[in-house]
């Protein structure tokens, strides 16, 4: 891969579902993400609508499996398949692939030691990325093998994962499965919680209707105030939570229910080391 000058080589996207069509998406929109149909490669054995209307609109060739002409001059490979699949995926592609390519991974749990295992020798990053990143809106963490360590690599990487958000760098791979368990698989905890406002919003007596749009307009807005506040250090989270919570009003009566014995904090800490550990365990069984 030339030094210094991520966006000119060839690019294999191996898995075209959620995440893999959010990072296809990225990369071909012309103010984004760079990479057309003489860069861009798919390799998908199940053909979605999405993923046909995608390819079909930038001419993008999409092959069921990795051909060895489709891998020449590959200079990035980016896995986004389950990581139940991927031992059967290293097999797949063993041999096939330049020797010098960097293989990105964002497989939850996936190390970089059985990673490497996969693909011996090769420059390995590993990344976890979420799904408001299919809006531009993610937040990914990666972590490099020894192997990427050389800048270019790195550099080369943040051009692909960019597309989706900004990218954190972390040093210690034992933070990737506290990453994957808080903001991976985290939007899953807000939709939720959307979903349960809304819910109860019926309960309350609300037309469905009009219960959801005040779910989604609520986390939103609280969203968008929250990072506002983040951003220009005016306010964090709790600052934020303290000034809708008049004394003696109907936020503390909400919140005595939601921290009642350890409450909802208790519940999220339990949940986010669930995943946490079903991160370690899919990493284990590879
Ligand atoms: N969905 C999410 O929120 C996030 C998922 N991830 C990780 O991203 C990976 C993909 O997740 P999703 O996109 O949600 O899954 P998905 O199931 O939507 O997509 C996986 C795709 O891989 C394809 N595939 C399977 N074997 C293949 C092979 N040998 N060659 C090429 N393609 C193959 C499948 O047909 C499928 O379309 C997972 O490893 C997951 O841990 C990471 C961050 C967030
Ligand atoms: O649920 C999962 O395993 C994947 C990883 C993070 C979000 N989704």
């Amino acid at each position: 891969m030339p030094a210094n000058n991520e966006a000119t080589g060839k690019v294999a996207l191996i898995g075209a579902g959620r995440m893999g069509l959010a990072l296809a998406a990225g990369w071909l929109c012309a103010r984004r993400g760079g990479l057309d149909s003489d860069t861009l490669v798919i390799v998908e054995p199940n053909r979605s609508d999405e993923l046909a209307e995608l390819a079909g609109k930038h001419g993008i060739k999409v092959l069921p499996t990795l051909t060895k002409s489709a891998a020449a001059g590959l200079d990035r490979v980016v896995l986004a398949v389950k990581p139940q699949a991927l031992p059967a995926l290293g097999e797949e592609l063993g041999g096939k692939l330049p020797r010098n390519a960097l293989i990105i991974s964002i497989l939850a749990g996936a190390g970089l030691i059985g990673l490497g295992r996969l693909f011996p020798g090769h420059p390995i990053i590993r990344a976890m990325p979420n799904t408001p990143g299919s809006i531009g809106k993610g937040i990914t963490v990666a972590i490099s093998n020894i192997e990427a360590d050389p800048p270019h690599f790195r550099a080369a990487a943040d051009a692909l994962l960019k597309v989706l958000g900004s990218v954190e760098w972390v040093e210690d791979e034992r933070m990737m499965d506290a990453v994957t368990a808080v903001s991976g698989s985290g939007p899953a905890y807000v939709f939720l919680m959307c979903e349960a406002l809304a819910r109860a919003g019926e309960a309350e007596g609300l037309p469905a209707e009009l219960a959801e749009k005040l779910a989604v307009a609520t986390i939103a807005g609280a969203g968008a105030l929250l990072e506002d506040g983040h951003k220009r250090k005016t306010a964090d989270a709790a600052a934020l939570r303290r000034a809708v919570t008049s004394p003696g009003g109907t936020t503390q009566a909400a919140l005595d229910v939601m921290m009642a014995g350890g409450g909802l904090p208790m519940l999220v800490r339990n949940a986010v080391a669930a995943a946490e550990r079903q991160s370690r365990k899919l990493g284990s069984a590879l």
